[in-house]
């Protein structure tokens, strides 16, 4: 059995600077990762494709499913085929802000590259990810990197390992194409320049207001995390509606994490550090 792992993204800002002509917006933002997430596995034996875990109820399957989407696609660009049942272990909550589909295609592109001997940095490869979805190169390259363009050029810059991160989802999925339909606009400037974190702290997520707008739950999400003793930043990721916030200590994470918990028992909570 091959396993590989399907780290959830973050947008630790988002800077959305016009739409484009073909629908897609123009976008600076700052990729991270953080060290959970779902897991994609290919068994030699038998065929087909199962899911399992938290929130695998309901997900699209095969035919649909982004894993084997990305399968189909590395087979047609690579010239192969390769038998074996896939499992994906589905953690991550769908349409949240978390890329979950883009890490699991990922995943299943980095398993296969590794199967059939491409190295990890082909172009090919970035060229099939990109096919599949926006932020699938990004999770493709997957670690700190400013991803312009529909998001999938993608400049590594040094990342934060370790920094305590709060994940919270209030439980209500978000169609990514209607909150960037909503967006109003306005060009609100450049994403700062500067480390990860200093570019994180003075950016945005443009995508807010429309999310929220969908899914008004998201203020109430943000309150808690803003709120929160020891929190040194919180905001949406992607088109939400997952928030995160970024902690001094471990301890400070624990604390919200526990408050929030036995305030809102409904919403998922996952304590993590970036990647
Ligand atoms: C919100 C982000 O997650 C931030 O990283 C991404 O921009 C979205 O990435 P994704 O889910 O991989 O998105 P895609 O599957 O490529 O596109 C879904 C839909 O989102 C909208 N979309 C996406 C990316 C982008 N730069 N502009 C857009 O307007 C388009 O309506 C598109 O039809
Ligand atoms: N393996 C998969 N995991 C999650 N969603 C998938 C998968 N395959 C297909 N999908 C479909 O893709 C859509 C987007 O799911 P995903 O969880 O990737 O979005 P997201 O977390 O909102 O990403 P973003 O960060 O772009 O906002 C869902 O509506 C779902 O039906």
């Amino acid at each position: 059995m091959d396993r590989e792992p399907a780290p959830a993204k973050l947008n630790l800002a988002l800077h959305v600077r016009r739409r484009r002509d073909d629908g897609y917006h123009e976008l600076e933002t700052l990729f991270a990762f953080v060290k959970h997430g779902d897991e994609v596995r290919l068994d030699g034996y038998g065929d087909g494709f199962a899911v399992e875990g938290p929130f695998a109820a309901g997900l699209a399957g095969e035919g649909d499913n982004l894993v084997t989407r990305a399968r189909d696609a590395f087979g047609a660009a690579f010239g192969v085929t390769t038998p074996g049942r896939i499992t994906l272990q589905k953690n991550l909550p769908v349409a949240s802000g978390l890329g979950g589909g883009s890490a699991d295609a990922a995943a299943m592109l980095r398993l296969l590259a590794r199967r059939e001997g491409v190295p990890t940095d082909d172009p090919r490869l970035f060229a099939v990810a990109d096919g599949l979805g926006s932020d699938v190169p990004a999770c493709l390259l997957g670690c700190t990197a400013i991803g312009t363009g529909r998001g999938e050029r993608l400049a590594p810059i040094a990342g934060a390992p370790g920094v305590p991160v709060l994940l919270v989802n209030p439980g209500v999925a978000v169609a990514t194409a209607a909150v960037f339909k909503r967006w109003d606009g306005v060009d609100r400037g450049a994403l700062p320049s500067g480390d990860a974190l200093n570019a994180a702290r003075v950016g945005r997520n443009d995508l807010e207001a429309s999310a929220r707008a969908l899914a008004p739950v998201v203020d109430a999400v943000l309150a808690r995390l803003s709120d929160a003793p020891g929190v040194a930043l919180a905001r949406m990721s992607g088109s939400g509606a997952t928030c995160f916030a970024l902690f001094d200590t471990v301890a400070a994470r624990a604390a919200a994490a526990r408050d929030i918990g036995e305030a809102e028992p409904g919403w998922w909570c996952l304590e993590t550090e970036l990647a």
